[in-house]
């Protein structure tokens, strides 16, 4: 073989796939006028962009005719019948609510709203609302259903909940509260946790502590080598208030320092939790939506089609919108067995156009979809 270079030898190849992909293009552009044909009579008969059914044949047909190209023709179909959804979902203006909502939401939280959290004074909650609301004393509940149903019912304008920590992962039940109420997420803040060893001053050694359930979960190495058993509580300030007020022998509390200060408790350590970075994501929820011009972190969830790689598919369409995936939650939905609501939060702002179209065409693709919010990590 005469002494040709990697561009001789490569160039008769290429220019066969200049030639595909300006016969590709072609196809493509005339697919997608079909599409938009498609997108007129649905608009007449009023009938939905998506049709799964359809894309699930036209699937099986790919994969079948593509032989060993069977999987990548596969994803390829997908992604362009996601384009050609996208199209008719723009023509159709689909989401109409939601751009309405994104064009009439305000765009700065209230002034001086009532905030509600669950605990007591000195809880993380108590910390985390300070921290979103300076100088906004909250109003402290039992439970985090509570919260939601203050907000809901308008006894407060904002509730301060905890949705996650590093270590010991997702607070399921606010989880399920959020995907029950459907309420707006407006704002979020990452807290600092770091537990004290605390008792009542004049008690003996603390054999027991008393705390949340998370707490206790994030303290376990200290617990354990201390020799220190360890009981559920409704809350660390609750536990901090409790030791402080019935003054129990052998019982501390596992609660923050303010807790401590609070309540008059000695601390007897500092920092016993397992990670030193621990730290614990509230979420600000909200009976309207509030639509900040600089938000950063979109919040929804939906349930699945039962189509094969529905997740995944979704999933692809934030990807190819140049959105990234922060979180995933799925949570079993009340009274159907094995069937889940997935909660997602993605970077993203929805006064983006492209965003916007997109979360538009999933609101009306995806079952019981909600736009949960667009909001600014403090
Ligand atoms: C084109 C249609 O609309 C959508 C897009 C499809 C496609 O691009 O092939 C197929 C089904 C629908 O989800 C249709 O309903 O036929």
């Amino acid at each position: 073989m005469e002494n040709k270079t990697f561009d001789e030898l490569l160039l008769p190849v290429r220019n066969d796939i200049d030639r595909i992909d300006k016969q590709l293009l072609q196809l493509f552009i005339e697919r997608m006028q079909c599409s938009e044909r498609v997108a007129e009579i649905k608009r007449k008969a009023g009938i939905p962009v998506l049709n799964a059914a359809r894309e699930q044949v036209i699937l099986d047909r790919v994969r079948r005719d593509a032989g060993e190209y069977g999987d990548s023709a596969v994803a390829l179909y997908s992604a362009i019948m996601s384009i050609s959804r996208a199209r008719q979902h723009t023509m159709l203006e689909s989401g109409g609510a939601l751009r309405a909502l994104e064009q009439n939401s305000p765009r700065a939280l209230l002034e001086n709203p009532r905030i509600v959290c669950q605990g007591a004074p000195g809880a993380y909650s108590h910390s985390a609302a300070l921290r979103l609301f300076p100088g906004r004393e909250p109003v402290f509940l039992p439970g985090f259903g509570d919260v939601f149903e203050a907000v809901r019912n308008g006894d407060g304008d904002y509730g301060v909940v905890p949705v996650e920590n590093s270590d010991a992962g997702s607070v399921s039940e606010v989880y399920d509260l959020i995907l029950r109420h459907r309420m707006y997420i407006v704002g979020a803040a990452d807290i600092p946790v770091r537990h004290c060893l605390c008792r009542a001053k004049g008690t003996g050694a603390v054999q027991k502590v008393i705390s949340k359930q998370e707490a206790l979960a994030q303290c376990t190495s200290y617990l354990e080598q201390n020799g220190i058993a360890g009981e559920v509580f409704s809350n660390t300030a609750a536990a901090a208030r409790y030791v402080a007020e019935n003054r129990p022998e052998g019982l501390g509390a596992v609660c923050s320092a303010d807790a401590a200060r609070v309540y008059g408790l000695e601390i007897l350590a500092e920092d016993i939790q397992n990670t030193d970075n621990n730290c614990t994501r509230f979420a600000v929820i909200a009976r309207e939506a509030v639509l900040p011009g600089d938000a950063d972190k979109i919040s929804l969830c939906f349930s699945l089609p039962h189509t094969t790689g529905s997740l995944y598919r979704t999933l692809e369409r934030f990807a190819l919108s140049g959105l990234n995936l922060t979180k995933i939650e799925s949570r079993p939905i009340p009274g159907q067995n094995f069937e889940y609501d997935f909660y997602l939060d993605f970077t993203g702002n929805i006064h983006d156009e492209r965003t916007l179209a997109l979360i538009c065409a999933l609101s009306g693709e995806m079952p019981r979809f909600s736009f949960l919010g667009n909001y600014k990590e403090s």
